[in-house]
């Protein structure tokens, strides 16, 4: 049994926290909300996140990150990627010895560019960071916590760490595999949400199931094509963390940047999606990342940058699709990577 802590009580924080301690490790869910700790600890509820979800008797909260922090032997981040340095600053005053560190957050830094497990590792003091390792896969975590069968993968240079997280996570309807490839599996996961709003889009603007497939296809192309200019491993693309993801976001209801693409596509407005939602929808940020990611490695992103213009410099939907439509000719493998 582990001693582990979970920092952040959204969806999947609590759903991550939730198999741990089915798992029968010793869990804190860290939430910088007191009535949210109150809730999981006396109704064993998250409501806002997991409505219809009775947590386990045995998955304590607390809104003390100190205590979370001096708990733990391994600390899981799930917060948002804008949230991860503020998380950061709050536990570097209470670290004093060293942690595995896991984190599950699907994004890039806009402007820095920097993947979580490099944000991570420049904001924690390098004295008590055991790893990073990063866990991720098509897994919404209304489906985990329902007991569905679910595959992921904990990526870490170091595969002993890896293979830590996996023997902490793994049970009969949460399987992990493990992989080296730190940059791939982080691209891969990052780079969906762009994908999924994209998907969502064509969905609100009712253009069926070819033009789905379409952006599936070559949206994993143009996720190839940066993530291994980035130094990820091309096969990693085509593994859970990356058209496992990219499929899992873009086709269903619940995730979040399909149906925030979705409403987009149906004429809302972005601020007013936003606020409708109520749950981070990562693939905004992200897209602005990757627009910027494609521009320093000069690779190719077609769709990507129809979204971009579409989030930031409201263009119609419409008038993107037509543009990706009509794009110069070209032959369909010649221009990928693998
Ligand atoms: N949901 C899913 O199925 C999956 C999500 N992920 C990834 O996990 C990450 C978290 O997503 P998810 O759980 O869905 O997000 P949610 O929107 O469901 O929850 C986010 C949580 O983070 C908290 N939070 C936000 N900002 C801060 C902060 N500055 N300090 C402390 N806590 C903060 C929120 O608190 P508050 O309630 O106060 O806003 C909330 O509890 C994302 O990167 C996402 O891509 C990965 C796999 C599956
Ligand atoms: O990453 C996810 C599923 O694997 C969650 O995706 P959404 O944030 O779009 O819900």
């Amino acid at each position: 049994m582990e001693k582990v802590c979970v920092l952040g009580a959204g969806s999947w924080g609590t759903a991550l926290a939730m198999v741990l301690a089915e798992n029968g490790h010793d869990t804190l869910l860290w939430t910088h909300r007191t009535d949210q700790a109150e809730e999981i600890n006396n109704q064993h509820t998250n409501r806002k996140y997991l409505p219809e979800t009775v947590l386990p008797t045995n998955l304590y909260a607390t809104s003390d990150i100190a205590k979370a922090v001096a708990h733990s032997e391994t600390i899981i981040v799930a917060v948002p990627t804008k949230a991860i340095r503020e998380v950061c600053e709050k536990m570097c005053v209470t670290l004093d010895k060293k942690i595995l560190f896991v984190h599950v957050s699907k994004g890039i830094e806009p402007d820095t560019l920097k993947r979580i497990s490099e944000i991570l590792e420049e904001s924690l003091p390098a004295e008590f960071v055991e790893e990073v390792v990063v866990l991720s896969g098509p897994s919404h975590a209304e489906e985990v916590v329902l007991h569905h069968p679910t595959t992921v993968t904990a990526a870490c240079a170091n595969i002993e760490a890896a293979e830590k997280v996996q023997d902490l996570f793994m049970n009969q309807y949460f399987r992990v595999y493990t992989s080296k490839d730190v940059i791939g599996v982080e691209i891969g996961g990052a780079l969906k949400n762009v994908i999924a709003l994209a998907a969502g889009i064509s969905d609100g603007l009712n253009y069926g199931d070819n033009a789905k497939a379409a952006l599936i296809t070559r949206g994993l192309a143009e996720i190839s094509r940066l993530g291994v200019e980035m130094g990820g491993n091309p096969f990693t693309f085509s593994g859970l963390s990356g058209m496992g993801d990219l499929i899992v976001t873009c086709t269903s209801v619940h995730s979040r940047n399909w149906r925030a693409g979705n409403l987009l596509g149906q004429g809302m407005k972005l601020p007013e999606v936003l606020d409708q939602m109520g749950m981070v929808v990562e693939g905004v940020r992200t897209t602005k990342a990757a627009y910027q990611l494609a521009e320093k490695y000069d690779v190719a992103m077609p769709i990507t940058a129809e979204l971009y213009s579409v989030l930031f410099n409201n263009i119609e939907p419409k008038i993107a699709v037509d543009t990706l439509m009509m794009r110069m000719k070209k032959p369909e493998i010649d221009d990928m990577i693998y």
